[in-house]
């Protein structure tokens, strides 16, 4: 497998464009689209309500549970495709994951806006692996002290990308809306809650 070292500073990111056969990809999207119980949950930013641009689930081990803008979600058990997949996830990263948070982009008004995933229960220097089905989309990343400091990563269909190490400290990330027209994609995240 070919793997793609990301070099920026204080950031450990690990890119992995062909983790899964197209084939293989393609089946994952097909079951998670169908199967995922999706939601739109909505968040709350400076006071206001907003609905979230996309969908969302999260599936974990028994009684884990996630806050993040000003929502809290309750783990879904584990279906066997998502187990399957995540055996596969922790083969390549030498991790044990105990939740996932889905993300669904139906099109390019979906987005995801810029972020560190660097909530508390995450840990100090969280392991976060992210699988991508389905549209390719970019993945940006903004340096939090020089915000000209970026990088773009097209995720592709099947790929993998590891974020480690200090990199939610320094570095913001995204999915921007796109106004190319765009197919569906499903991202999931695994995570390790504590
Ligand atoms: O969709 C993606 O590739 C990124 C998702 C993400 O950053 C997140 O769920 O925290
Ligand atoms: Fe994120």
């Amino acid at each position: 497998m070919k793997i793609e070292f990301i070099d920026l500073p204080n950031a450990e990111i690990v890119y992995y464009k062909d983790f899964l056969s197209v084939k293989e990809a393609s089946d994952y999207f097909s079951v998670f689209k169908d199967t995922v119980l999706w939601r739109q949950d909505d968040i709350k930013l400076f006071g206001k309500t907003y609905a979230q641009p996309r969908l969302t689930a999260l599936y974990g081990d028994e009684g884990q549970r996630y806050s993040y803008s000003s929502l809290t979600m309750e783990a879904m058990p584990f279906t066997s495709e998502i187990s399957a997949l995540k055996r596969n996830v922790e083969r390549i990263t030498k991790t044990s994951f105990n939740s996932v948070l889905l993300n669904f982009y139906r099109d390019g008004k979906d987005s995801n806006g810029w972020h560190s995933d660097d909530e508390k229960e995450l840990g100090k220097n969280p392991i976060i692996a992210s699988v991508s089905l389905g549209a390719k989309r970019m993945f940006q990343l903004k340096n939090k002290g020089d915000g000209t400091l970026r990088r773009s990563i097209a995720l592709e269909h099947g790929s993998l990308l590891v974020m480690k190490g200090k990199t939610q400290h320094f570095w913001k990330h995204q999915i921007p809306k796109t106004k190319k027209i765009v197919a569906p994609r499903i991202n999931l995240t695994f995570r390790v809650i504590h």
